[in-house]
């Protein structure tokens, strides 16, 4: 996909494409339509980023409150989208052994009663094995500097879900 082929996309058209790079939250997309044309990735990707940004704290969580637990129910009863799908089983966190799953379950509703909304950690970048350490380490950080982090994760997979679609290298993003 090139930018060209971007910038003529009708609302419906773009939703379409771009409507989970932030999952489950094509308002979003919806919103960055608006605002083209976009010279190339980084500048649509920046759309994305400045539309959480600006979101008051009620907002920013419930962005993350879109996002599937790690390994969760929606994992168990394949209810995930395509893209949380693959990144979960990229991670390894599709094949994990009953006490692996007991474990990262626990630490996930630890997480949720503590913060308010779901741990989101950008599964691609991370293993089965690391999950459940930096959770627990996360679920030991001050509020306002794990919602900081969690939307720094939420970030971390748009971009990621974007070099998808144009096929380019996310770290050049
Ligand atoms: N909870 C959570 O982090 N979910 C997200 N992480 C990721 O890489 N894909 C997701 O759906």
């Amino acid at each position: 996909m090139d930018m060209e082929k971007v910038n003529s996309m009708d609302f419906g058209e773009f939703v379409d494409v771009f409507g989970n790079i932030i999952e489950r939250c094509p308002l979003i997309a919806a919103a960055v339509w608006s605002q083209r044309p976009f010279s190339d990735v980084e500048d649509l990707e920046k759309h994305f980023f400045a539309f959480i940004d600006a979101l008051p704290q009620s907002g920013q969580e419930g962005i993350l409150r879109c996002h599937p637990d790690l390994a969760g129910r929606e994992l168990q009863q394949s209810t995930l989208t395509a893209e949380s799908q693959r990144e979960q089983a990229g991670a390894g966190l599709t094949s994990l052994s009953a006490a692996e799953q007991l474990q990262l379950a626990e630490l996930n509703a630890l997480y949720r009663a503590r913060f308010g909304f779901p741990f989101v950690l950008a599964a691609r970048l991370s293993n089965r094995a690391a999950v459940p350490r930096e959770l627990a380490r996360r679920l030991r950080c001050p509020p306002a500097e794990e919602l900081r982090t969690a939307l720094g994760e939420v970030k971390k997979i748009g971009r990621l879900r974007l070099a998808d679609l144009f096929g380019a290298d996310p770290a050049r993003l």
